[in-house]
């Protein structure tokens, strides 16, 4: 099996264009096929905020109405995900950008009404990935870089979080690969204390994970990015690991980047 690497970047990296722009020239450097997928949370709130759009947000996911969804596909699928191709092809790579609907890449299931409605936002299951069209996009030499859209396949875009594609693309193209999944931010990893740097978590595993859960090392965004990074490896995805944008290419050298998962 060939191997593939899918690497997700969230807001803050792409909210800081220096950091961003060292991250794109390491990726475009990594060798062999490789897969992006990027958020931009904290760019979507920054722009409803100034169209005067209150931006709601429930256990890191995001409430949204039709005037959200005109938004957050503007942000993710024009201005962040076409700049990020257009820096990728300056450093090499021959990026193509896609959303869920490009090539029925990727369909999700609008999420039911329960106690909240979140309105336009989609759910994943086992069949909303098509790893053969993606396959053959990187067969043929292209790298997709995928922002945080899906659709329903009835017409309707659907506004999916990006750790969540990661981990459903991770899952499905591990059928295909032996796929690495690597999701980067702006800590070098999982930390013992959030302000400290130098306080790295090098390995976890669930019994580990659900320790440092109640002792309220872990919390807030990091804990839905550690539950999908956990499912990846329970349906088969080889490796998971969470590090810092700026040390990607520290990844061969396992004893500097970043925190790994294991069973
Ligand atoms: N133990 C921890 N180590 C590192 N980060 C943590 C930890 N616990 C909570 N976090 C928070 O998780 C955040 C990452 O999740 P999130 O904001 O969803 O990132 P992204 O937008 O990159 O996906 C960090 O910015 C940090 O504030
Ligand atoms: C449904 C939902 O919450 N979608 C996310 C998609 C963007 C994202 O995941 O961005 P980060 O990785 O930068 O957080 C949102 O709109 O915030």
């Amino acid at each position: 099996m060939q191997s593939l690497y899918i690497i997700k970047i969230g807001g803050n990296v792409i909210d800081n264009s220096e950091s961003l722009h060292k991250f794109l020239e390491d990726f475009t450097a990594l060798k062999g096929y490789k897969i992006l997928v990027h958020g931009g949370g904290k760019v979507a709130t920054q722009l409803s905020e100034t169209l005067g759009i209150e931006a709601k947000l429930v256990d890191g996911r995001r409430i949204t109405d039709i005037e959200t969804l005109r938004v957050v596909t503007m942000v993710y699928g024009g201005l962040i995900n076409k700049n990020i191709v257009a820096q990728l092809q300056r450093y090499g790579s021959n990026a193509i950008g896609l959303t869920g609907a490009d090539g029925n890449l990727i369909k999700a299931k609008k999420r039911p009404i329960k106690t909240i409605d979140y309105g336009f936002v989609g759910d994943l299951d086992d069949n909303s990935v098509n790893a053969n069209g993606i396959s053959s996009l990187l067969e043929a030499g292209f790298t997709p870089v995928f922002s945080a859209l899906t659709h329903d396949g009835d017409g309707q875009l659907l506004n999916t979080n990006a750790d969540t594609i990661a981990s459903a693309l991770a899952v499905a193209m591990s059928g295909l690969y032996s796929t690495t999944l690597i999701y980067c931010f702006e800590k070098k990893g999982v930390l013992q204390d959030i302000d400290d740097e130098d306080s790295l978590i090098r390995d976890i595993n669930p019994e580990r994970y659900d320790e440092l859960k109640a002792a309220g090392i872990i919390h807030s965004g990091m804990l839905p990015k550690l539950d999908n990074a956990f499912s990846a490896i329970d349906f088969g995805v080889q490796a998971v690991i969470i590090g810092h944008a700026n040390d990607l290419n520290k990844l061969n050298d396992e004893a500097s980047f970043g925190t790994r998962l294991s069973k």
